[in-house]
């Protein structure tokens, strides 16, 4: 007797995840006896009860929701004593490693393509006491990116984040930071920005690091360098059209296994890291790869 816990947020993406309740509970009927469905009330119920899954010995987990949601169930499972395979359907304003994975960002196709699933090994981080699947971020700009309601990501989506991120690159200060690589190599930068990301795929630019997969087992370190912002925007733009933004000349990009960050030059400032799109801890943070510490649902067959 086989049964999976199906974990939904109703209010995620505009409240889709009910409408496609009925689909993947037979999506999943095709490989578990039994689908038992929760939809989450608020903030903690996806991580408590993912771990509560893997602590009673479900045989999987499937979670619907954004970004937040995600990474809750995520978290859940990374706290728990079990190993269970995790599933998603995305229904964010990134999707990140839906994009990553190659999981179908229509929700509902996504979840009729997990009547045949098989299992993939991920790589997730730990961020002090907290985990990621995507990326942690740090400065301004995703300081504004956090505060980017609800509503405005439901209405205007991505552009949001755009414009966010816009208005921070131009208003806010920098800060210097203290990078600490592998407890070995230190430098410091002058950045808006620093991204330490598992995949290829960041704020939904899948372009945005050449060579990351997500099972490499690396920390992928991207900061802003910002000597002229202006004069480097051209260039950041056309690597945005075409190659990979980390190897655009304004970028520093490092791919190590562990990583600790300070802020450098001002011990009051009270910097948090965003981790995948919410707020995360404070720095100083201490961040390393769980290598493929995930199983994760993937699709056998994709609907293109
Ligand atoms: N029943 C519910 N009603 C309202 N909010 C909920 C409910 N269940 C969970 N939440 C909240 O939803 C938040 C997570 O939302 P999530 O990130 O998954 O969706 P989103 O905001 O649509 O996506 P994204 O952040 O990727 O744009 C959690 O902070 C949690 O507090």
């Amino acid at each position: 007797m086989t049964k999976v816990m199906l974990v939904i947020n109703p209010s995620s993406g505009k409240g889709s995840g009910k409408e496609i309740q009925e689909d993947l509970e037979e999506a999943l009927g095709k490989s578990y006896d039994e689908v038992e469905t929760r939809m989450t009330e608020g903030a903690g119920d996806a991580k408590n009860w993912a771990k509560e899954a893997a602590d009673d010995q479900y045989d999987g987990v499937v979670v619907v929701g954004g970004d937040g949601t995600v990474n809750e169930g995520i978290t859940g499972l990374a706290e728990a004593e079990n190993k269970i395979p995790f599933g998603f359907i995305p229904l964010g304003t990134a999707n990140d490693l839906a994009r990553a994975l190659g999981i179908n960002l229509d929700p509902k196709i996504a979840a009729k393509e997990l009547a045949d699933f098989t299992t993939r090994k991920i790589d997730i981080a730990k961020i002090n006491d907290a985990y990621f699947c995507n990326v942690a971020a740090i400065g301004a700009i995703p300081s504004a990116v956090m505060e980017t309601s609800s509503e405005e990501k439901s209405k205007f989506g991505f552009f949001a984040y755009v414009r966010d991120s816009m208005r921070a690159l131009f208003k806010d200060k920098e800060h210097t930071y203290e990078l600490v690589f592998d407890n070995d190599e230190l430098i410091e930068i002058s950045t808006k920005v620093i991204i330490v990301a598992l995949t290829n795929s960041v704020g939904s630019v899948e372009n945005m690091i050449q060579d990351a997969t997500p099972d490499d087992g690396l920390l992928h370190v991207m900061a802003l360098k910002e000597e002229n912002l202006l004069t480097e925007l051209p260039n950041l733009i056309h690597e945005l059209n075409g190659g990979y933004i980390s190897e655009a000349n304004n970028m520093v990009t490092y791919n190590v296994k562990h990583v600790s960050i300070s802020v450098k030059d001002d011990d009051e400032a009270e910097v948090k890291a965003n981790i995948d799109g919410e707020v995360g801890p404070a720095l100083p943070i201490d961040i390393e790869v769980l290598p493929s510490f995930l199983d994760v649902m993937v699709p056998n067959h994709k609907t293109e």
